[in-house]
Order: structure tokens, then C-alpha cells, then sequence
């Protein structure tokens, strides 16, 4: 199946909408913009469970607080973002009462997914809502996500989500009608219709946001390989053809899934869990564990840092000081120095367990490179 049969017979779909598919240009929500994306959800949501995550909460604060741009402090883009939720919200409310749904907000900080627990209140969430034929419409929880807890852009937001509830495919729709090998902006720049690997992307350059976007082109490279490398077939596409797009027409650039899709458990400690230290590994030690998928014992490392607790996420580290994998630490921090580089016969019973066991462990391996950077500027 292509993936843009994927995208058409998905049965559980995220779309994800940014700021300046949904609002005017001196800020402001686009209400007609708004019931055009609600029409193309509804249209094919029959038989199909779709979660919506919708930026635009700031850009729409900015015209009910008077402010004439995008605000660059964080306490200003919090105060609109209060403000514009809400008429977002409402309208999203009101627009799919006219297909007969109903809709559930859900605001969302990287801190409700870092740790194990509330990650699993999140996907209990989406599940109870969509089992209820409720469409979840997913946000960051802009007032009150400091720079540290953010999850910083939508289009990676969207991913998490998409592998957080299963889906079985993500449609980023923005306001333009693809991926460019150049800024769109400039001359001569043309589609790239399908990306299977890292090849198609390599010559791929992106320029800036729109004035009213987040993370521009880079940050939906970035969500497409992050979801695409788990399993999940992407699609990013114009908000303006969003009825083709999620139609599964020939619209868009699409993403062909490229990894095994992992479980659950496994895509949240790959991209989500926070970690809280690092185990060094000697080379046989990233051999067993990267190439064999065997379990981390104390024989393989050579030292640790961090305050981690026993059922903590750390990160593994290569003797040259590279992120090979992550995985859930059996011991304290405290623990380590004594059975660190100790074979497994010569450590005392009650400490003679894995360090980390290969079920609760993940590789960490780029998938597709990054695209070159940035030459074009705005017009
Ligand atoms: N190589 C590229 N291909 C497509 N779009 C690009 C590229 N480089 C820059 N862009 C710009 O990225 C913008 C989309 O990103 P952004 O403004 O963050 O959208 P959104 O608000 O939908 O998330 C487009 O307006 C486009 O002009
Ligand atoms: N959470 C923010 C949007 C962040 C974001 O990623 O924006 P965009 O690049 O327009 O998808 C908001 O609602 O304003």
C-alpha cells in the first residue's frame, strides 16, 4: 500500500493545522479558513477517528489584544495564546456542532509525556474521547509551557500524538502545497512529490517560516521523519486542498513509512521520556546492545553521571561520548560505582541483575539527514 493509500484508508488519522492556515495575515482567526478544514475532517471522518491539533492560539490573541505582530516574549505569547485558545477553540466547537460532533480540548506540555505514568493518562484520554466519537483538538498548553517544557512546535507535537493514539497515518497541512527544494519563494524551486529516504531530502534547502508559523518547513521535515522512521506514513500538504489531501489524491509530498513501527513503549523512550543521567558504554558494550539488542550489564560500562533513580530513562553513551541508545536504569546513581565495569560472577547476589534490560531499551539512530540548511531568505 502507498502511502497515500494510507493516508485515505487510515482508520485513525492526526491532522495537524498551523497558525497561518487558520488566520488572517494581520492576525486574527480566519473563521471561513476554520469551517473549510472542519468540512474536509467531517467529510472523511465518517468511519474514521481523527485527532485534530491546531496551532494558531497565539496568532489568534494577537487582533482581541490589539497587538499588531507576533509577540517575541514569552510572557506576551502566553497572555495571546489564553486569549486566542478560547475563540479557537469555540470556533471548532461550533464548526463541527454543524456535522453533528462533538468536539474535546486537549492542551498538552512535554512534562504530560516525559514521564511514564502521565504519558499513559494521555493515550487513556485520546482513546476514552475517541471512543466516545468525540474529535479530540489538540494544543500545546501554551500559558503555561515554559522554555523548558516545551515541545517547542506543533509539527513535532502532531508526531508524538500520532504515535501516542496509534494512528495509522499524519497529514500535516500547512499553507503551502508541499515540500520545496527551495524556499517555494524563489525562483524555480519545485515540488518533491515523494520521499522514501534520506536521497530525496538531500538536496531539499528551507528557508523561513511564514510570518504567523512556528517552525516552518524544517520542523515538518523533522516531524515526518520522526513519525515516518516509527511506522507511520506522513503527508504535508496545503490547508487549501485538505479535502484531496485527506482523499488520498496525488496533493502533497508524501513520506513513506521507514522504520519498524515500535511499540508504544519503545517510540516513547526513543523521543519522549526526559532523561536523567548517562551510562558510559565500552565499545563490546554498544556492540551487544546496538547491534545484538542485548540487555546493558555493569561488565560494559565504564562510569555514569546524573541523579537517577532506578526506573529513571538514561542515556547510553558510546567511548566517544555519542548517544547510542536510552533505556530504563535498573539501579540508583548511587549503585553504580561499585558494580561498574564488574563482571556479573563477581558482584554479590542481590546486585547481580541487568543494568538495563534489552526490553526497556532503544537504539538511537538518526533516519533521515538533515536537509541542508537554510539559504534562502524572505522576499
Ligand atoms: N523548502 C521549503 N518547502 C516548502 N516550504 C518552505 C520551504 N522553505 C520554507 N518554507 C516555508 O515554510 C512555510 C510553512 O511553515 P510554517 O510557516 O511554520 O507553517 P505552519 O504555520 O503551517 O506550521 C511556508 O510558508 C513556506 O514558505
Ligand atoms: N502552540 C502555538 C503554535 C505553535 C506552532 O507550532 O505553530 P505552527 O508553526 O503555526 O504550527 C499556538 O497555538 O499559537
Amino acid at each position: 500500500m502507498s502511502a497515500r493509500e494510507a493516508v485515505a484508508g487510515a482508520r485513525r488519522l492526526v491532522v495537524k493545522i498551523g497558525s497561518s492556515s487558520l488566520t488572517t495575515v494581520d492576525g486574527g482567526l480566519d473563521v471561513a479558513k476554520l469551517d473549510a478544514l472542519v468540512d474536509a475532517v467531517a467529510a472523511r471522518a465518517a468511519g474514521t477517528q481523527v485527532v485534530l491539533v491546531s496551532s494558531g492560539a497565539i496568532a489568534a490573541g494577537l487582533r482581541p489584544l490589539g497587538l499588531p505582530r507576533r509577540p517575541r516574549d514569552l510572557a506576551t505569547q502566553q497572555a495571546a495564546a489564553g486569549v486566542g485558545q478560547l475563540h479557537l477553540t469555540r470556533a471548532y466547537a461550533e464548526a463541527f456542532a454543524r456535522h453533528g460532533r462533538t468536539v474535546g480540548q486537549v492542551l498538552l506540555t512535554s512534562h504530560d509525556v516525559v514521564r511514564r505514568q502521565p504519558y499513559r493518562n494521555a493515550q487513556r484520554t485520546f482513546e476514552r474521547l475517541l471512543g466516545l466519537g468525540v474529535v479530540p483538538v489538540v494544543n500545546e498548553n501554551d500559558t503555561v509551557a515554559t522554555d523548558e517544557i516545551r515541545f517547542g512546535d506543533n509539527d513535532r507535537l502532531a508526531a508524538l500524538v500520532a504515535h501516542v493514539i496509534s494512528a495509522d497515518a499524519l497529514v500535516l497541512l500547512s499553507d503551502v502545497d508541499g515540500v520545496y527544494d527551495a524556499d517555494p519563494r524563489s525562483p524555480g524551486a519545485t515540488l518533491v512529490r515523494e520521499v522514501t529516504g534520506g536521497a530525496d531530502l538531500a538536496g531539499v534547502r528551507v528557508g523561513k517560516p511564514s510570518s504567523l508559523g512556528t517552525g516552518g518547513m524544517a520542523s515538518k521535515l523533522a516531524a515526518a521523519d520522526l513519525a515516518s522512521g516509527a511506522g507511520v506514513p506522513v503527508l504535508v500538504a496545503s490547508a487549501a486542498d485538505a479535502t484531496a489531501a485527506l482523499a488520498g489524491a496525488g496533493v502533497g509530498t508524501v513520506f513513506a513509512p521507514h522504520g519498524p513501527r515500535l511499540s508504544a513503549r519503545r517510540f516513547w523512550l526513543r523521543h519522549m521520556a526526559g532523561t536523567r543521567g548517562r551510562l558510559h558504554l565500552d565499545d563490546g558494550a554498544v556492540r551487544a546492545v546496538v547491534g545484538r539488542r542485548r540487555s546493558l550489564l555493569a561488565a560494559g560500562i565504564t562510569g555514569s553521571d546524573g541523579d537517577f533513580e532506578s526506573g529513571d530513562v538514561v542515556d547510553l553513551v558510546d567511548p566517544r561520548g555519542e548517544v547510542v541508545a536510552r533505556g530504563v536504569v535498573g539501579f540508583h546513581a548511587e549503585e553504580l560505582p561499585e558494580i561498574t565495569g564488574r563482571s556479573s560472577d563477581d558482584l554479590p547476589p542481590e546486585l547481580r541483575r541487568e543494568v538495563v534490560h534489552a526490553d526497556d531499551l532503544v537504539p538511537v539512530v538518526p533516519t533521515i539527514p538533515e536537509p541542508a540548511p537554510a539559504e534562502v531568505s524572505s522576499p
